[in-house]
């Protein structure tokens, strides 16, 4: 099965507000972008993956993302991260109505396409699908296959909720970088263990302290 996927990303001067304490408020816009170029850019190079629509309203983000290959959709509803997304896989379907669709966190710098591949290989056995994050609690990926609603419920303990919404948990083995969000500097500090894509590295190489975490 191929799929589509559909990326929402907030503006980057309001994004990722939980590593304000962990990163210079300076190095923070730049550093969700460098996020988002390296999870499209593996994203893109996964075999299961037909195309990326990315859902934001970020002009600098918006040119950089479809410079990678990615098709920008303005977030016209502006009800938040699962209006985005709904709006997202409607624009997918506008498109290709029979197109199974998924959902991918823009905050994976250490995603992996061939991890990203068993991912989506496992979905494809469900109508709906969910890989929850590494803390075990949110949602990194809900995937629909065709004339599936993708009903997203992301936000939060959305593990629980996707759950509960019927779509099937997915436990693939080896696919740690698709579950590793970043969300604090602990996430970003782990992230780079695993290894993250060469904008996420260029940003941190590009501080004067290694990462320039709280406390530190
Ligand atoms: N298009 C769009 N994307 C969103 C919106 N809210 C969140 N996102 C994206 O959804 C994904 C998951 O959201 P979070 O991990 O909570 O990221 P975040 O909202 O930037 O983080 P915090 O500000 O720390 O809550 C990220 O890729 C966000 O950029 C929204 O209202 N519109
Ligand atoms: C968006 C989610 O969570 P977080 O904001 O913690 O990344 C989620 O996991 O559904």
């Amino acid at each position: 099965m191929q799929w589509s996927l559909v990326i929402p990303l907030k503006p980057l001067a309001r994004a990722k507000s939980r590593l304000a304490d962990a990163i210079a408020e300076g190095a923070r816009p730049g550093l969700v972008l460098a996020f988002a170029r390296d999870t499209v850019a593996a994203a893109l190079e996964c075999p299961g993956v037909a195309d990326v629509a990315v859902v934001t309203d970020d002009p600098v983000a918006g040119r950089a993302l479809a410079a990678l290959g990615a098709r920008i959709v303005p977030d016209e509803p502006a009800g938040g991260l699962n209006a985005a997304l709904a709006h997202g896989a409607s624009a997918v379907r506008a498109a290709r109505p029979e197109a199974a669709v998924a959902a991918l966190n823009a905050d994976l710098p250490a995603l992996r396409p061939a991890e990203l591949a068993r991912v989506l290989t496992a979905a494809a056995e469900f109508p709906r699908a969910f890989l929850a994050d590494a803390a075990a609690l949110g949602t990194t990926l809900l995937a629909a296959a065709p004339g599936r609603q993708l009903a997203p419920a992301f936000g939060g303990a959305s593990r629980a909720r996707h759950r509960a919404s019927g779509a099937a948990e997915l436990a693939p083995g080896s696919v740690e970088s698709v579950r590793r969000d970043v969300d604090t500097g602990e996430d970003l500090r782990v992230a780079l263990e695993l290894g993250v894509g060469p904008y996420t590295a260029a940003a941190c190489a590009s501080w004067t302290a290694p990462v320039p975490l709280a406390g530190q």
